[in-house]
């Protein structure tokens, strides 16, 4: 299996940092934003986007996680892992929810967290926030914050690893 490095650990961080600044003009100011990084590793980038906005604008925007396995597509519902989806300690109603995940691929996890949220709480406007978009979407859903575009074959793989997770920080292609 030939593997490629697309991003490495000072790549990741420019990225995350860049993502930071958009959320920022775009929305101008953190007023309303709350992060839900989806598990596993959108989780840390969460965290990590929740730092550097501290870093930038002095502010922590609130952030929880999400765990789409109970709401996916392929597989039956448990109605505990409904419940248990959604892990935040604030109230999501009327706010928006920024959605942060590491690959945007086809579209079913997104698909899948959009519905985890909408099953119980009603936002005012939920974007989102990637590391990588590599194409390939089977549903009508798109980032609206992305680190990096990376043109892909359907049987390559992408892997983002994190030093929280996995010890290492890089972005690697294998085909
Ligand atoms: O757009 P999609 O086609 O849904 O693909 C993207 C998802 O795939 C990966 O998760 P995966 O299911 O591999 O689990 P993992 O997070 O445990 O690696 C990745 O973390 C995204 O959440
Ligand atoms: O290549 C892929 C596709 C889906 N999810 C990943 O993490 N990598």
């Amino acid at each position: 299996m030939k593997k490629r490095t697309i991003l490495d650990e000072a790549q990741i961080t420019r990225s995350l940092t860049r993502i930071s600044h958009e959320i920022l003009e775009r929305n101008k100011g953190t007023e309303g934003l709350v992060f839900l990084g989806v598990k596993t590793r959108g989780e840390f980038l969460a965290d990590r986007l929740q730092k550097k906005v501290e870093e930038i604008d002095g502010v922590t925007i609130p952030t929880g996680t999400l765990d789409i396995t109970a709401y996916r597509d392929d597989k039956e519902p448990d109605t505990d892992a409904l419940e248990d989806a959604i892990d935040i300690d604030v109230p999501l109603d009327g706010r928006h929810v920024i959605i942060v995940d590491d690959v945007l691929y086809t579209g079913r996890t997104i698909r899948a967290a959009m519905d985890a949220i909408l099953s119980r709480v009603r936002p005012s406007k939920i974007s989102l926030a990637v590391l990588i978009d590599r194409g390939h979407r089977e549903l009508p859903i798109r980032a609206d914050y992305a680190g990096k575009n990376i043109p892909t074959a359907r049987d390559e793989k992408i892997s983002v690893n994190l030093e929280e997770y996995d010890d290492v920080n890089e972005v690697v292609i294998s085909e």
